[in-house]
């Protein structure tokens, strides 16, 4: 990432107006900015106190006070106190009916619909999301359209090389709804015509999207995740169906090989047209999609893939410098929603060998005498799987995974990622991830329970070790897989944030030589 734009935004306005459109009549006050965190709240600022779900932010409205906001507009439990107002000191408090669902709506005509100007590519799924986003913004560069990208690595424009001018790191995946907007207007200001953002579940069912303009909708897969937040599988996929709902939503790109993409399919507004993408016969499965987007021949090379892409575009050529069946279905989502958008197929296939792997995901390290060393972000069982069948088709010698599960997070994935790792590598070893409160050796266990012959699996918790380990071990024909950090640059151990960057590491090892 690039030193940070900073792109200043004349937001002050009266509230009066603004509040109008949400049946609200007040005085006529001029804020500068919407604030929802009373820690940075400024004289000219709105403090939005949202009841939220570990704490309850109206609890915070005297810090707001006594930081002297002008307006305070606080979340009301019943429809009649919608509008109601009062003062505390010089604060005047705004009760505000179903906040946390409208505050995308309040955003938007905060910040005067900034997405309205720009292409909105919205892409959800359990795995995939950030690779698809990237590739879809690089593509977006390589075919000299402005465009920028939202989520796990921040927020910026992207150049055709995959470097991005940041805008800020995100806290989120998919930002709160006031940060979204503030972004889109950074970006019309910038002249960005393109935004690719990540949608997670948490976002559609916390609405930080609600009322943000998107032109096509992206679903990658569905498999397990989150299940700590959203209880049910069912749950999480309905969470995921949410981004249907997104206003003015024009093209639904849908994964062909997904089964879940028929559930999509019989929800779709009939404003909306599907477009299905994947890879050989198998997405006939969803033939009643009115455009299509097919990957067939495929070849895989040590350097990337090539296949014949057949659409409702028209048919040609496409080569990849990426690994891993599993980024042509990335690379095919980015195609389609560029086509969807008006880029021409030939201009397409004429660029996109020119694409690049993203940060941390399928990045490999290697040369002639070492063995080669593939950092990835895997973190699910099926990401996991994906990218260990992934890499077979890339190794002619021993696959190795070294990989650990996060704590604090969905337990029930730690067995089903041992049962991935031992049925589709040769050699396991676990290790730590972002273990936060819980103990190492416990979620190894956890790992280990899914697995039938534990005795044959290594347990080195330090990261550094357990590369190392592996590396001595294997030869230069081997494969070794180091999944769940990709491009994080820390390691959360109890309430500690140690500096850890695999990929840095692991590049500094080859450069020393490492056999
Ligand atoms: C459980 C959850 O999703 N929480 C999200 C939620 O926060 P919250 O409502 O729980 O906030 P809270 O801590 O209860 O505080 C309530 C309110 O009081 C305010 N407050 C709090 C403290 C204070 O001193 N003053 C103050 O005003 C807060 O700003 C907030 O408005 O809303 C916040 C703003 O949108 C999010 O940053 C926060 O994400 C937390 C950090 C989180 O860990 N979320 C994860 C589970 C998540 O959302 N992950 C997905 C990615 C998943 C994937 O990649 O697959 C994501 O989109 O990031
Ligand atoms: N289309 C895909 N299908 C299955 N696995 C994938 C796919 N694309 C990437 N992966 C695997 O999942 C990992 C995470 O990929 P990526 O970061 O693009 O997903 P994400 O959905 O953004 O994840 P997160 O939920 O953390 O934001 C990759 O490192 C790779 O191992
Ligand atoms: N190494 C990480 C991956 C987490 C990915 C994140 N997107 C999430 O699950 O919220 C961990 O488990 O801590
Ligand atoms: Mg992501």
């Amino acid at each position: 990432m690039q030193a940070k734009q900073h792109i200043q935004l004349n937001t002050t306005q009266s509230i009066q107006p603004l509040l109008a459109k949400f049946g609200i009549e007040t005085a006529d006050i001029m804020v500068e900015s919407l604030v929802l965190d009373s820690r940075e709240v400024a004289i000219h600022s709105a403090f939005i106190a949202l009841k939220g779900h570990v704490r309850d932010g109206r609890d915070f409205i005297p810090q707001a006070v006594s930081l002297g906001a002008k307006v305070i507009i606080a979340e009301c439990d019943t429809q009649q106190e919608h509008g109601q107002t009062s003062m505390r000191e010089q604060s005047l408090i705004i009760s505000f009916y179903d906040l946390s669902a409208q505050l995308s709506a309040l955003a938007a005509t905060f910040y005067h619909f900034p997405a309205s100007e720009m292409q909105i590519i919205g892409v959800t799924g359990t795995n995939g999301k950030t690779s698809t986003v990237q590739l879809t913004s690089q593509l977006a560069a390589l075919l000299n359209k402005r465009a920028a990208s939202i989520g796990t690595l921040g927020s910026g424009v992207i150049s055709c090389t995959g470097e991005c001018a940041s805008f800020g790191e995100t806290i989120n995946t998919t930002p709160d709804a006031i940060t979204m907007h503030k972004l889109m207007a950074q970006f019309a200001q910038d002249n960005v015509k393109q935004v690719a953002l990540e949608v997670s579940s948490h976002a559609l069912v916390q609405k930080r999207v609600a009322a943000l303009k998107v032109d096509v909708a992206v679903l990658t897969n569905l498999t397990r995740d989150h299940l700590d937040y959203h209880g049910t599988m069912q749950a999480y996929a309905q969470a995921k169906r949410e981004i249907l709902t997104q206003p003015e939503l024009k093209f639904a790109v849908l994964n062909g090989n997904e089964i879940e993409s028929k559930q999509w399919l019989a929800q779709l507004p009939n404003t909306v047209t599907p477009v299905v993408y994947g890879i050989d016969d198998e997405s006939l499965l969803l033939s009643d999609a009115q455009k299509v987007c097919l990957a067939k021949e495929l070849e895989y090379s040590s350097q990337g893939c090539r296949f014949t892409l057949v659409s409702s575009w028209g048919e040609c050529e496409i080569q990849l410098s990426l690994l891993g069946r599993f980024n042509i279905f990335n690379a095919l989502a980015a195609i389609a929603s560029q086509l969807c958008l008006g880029q021409a197929l030939t201009d397409i296939a004429d660029v996109a060998q020119q694409l690049v792997p993203v940060a941390g995901r399928m990045e490999r390290f290697s040369d002639e005498k070492s063995p080669t060393v593939v950092v990835d972000y895997a973190h699910t069982p099926d990401a996991l799987k994906q990218a260990l069948l992934a890499l077979r088709q890339h190794s002619e010698g021993r696959l190795f995974v070294i990989f650990g599960c996060g704590g604090d997070r969905d337990k029930g994935k730690r067995s089903l990622m041992g049962e991935a790792a031992e049925t589709c590598a040769d050699v396991v070893m676990i290790t730590n991830d972002n273990s936060r409160s819980e103990d190492p050796n416990a979620i190894a266990s956890d790992i280990l329970a899914g697995c039938i012959q534990p005795e044959k699996i290594q347990v080195e918790l330090d990261r550094k070790c357990a590369i190392d380990k592996a590396v001595a071990d294997a030869t230069p024909k081997d494969i070794i897989l180091v999944a769940g950090k990709g491009h994080e640059d820390y390691q959360i151990i109890g309430s500690e944030t140690v500096a850890y960057n695999e990929r840095e590491y692991v590049k500094q090892m080859f450069e020393r030589n490492i056999t």
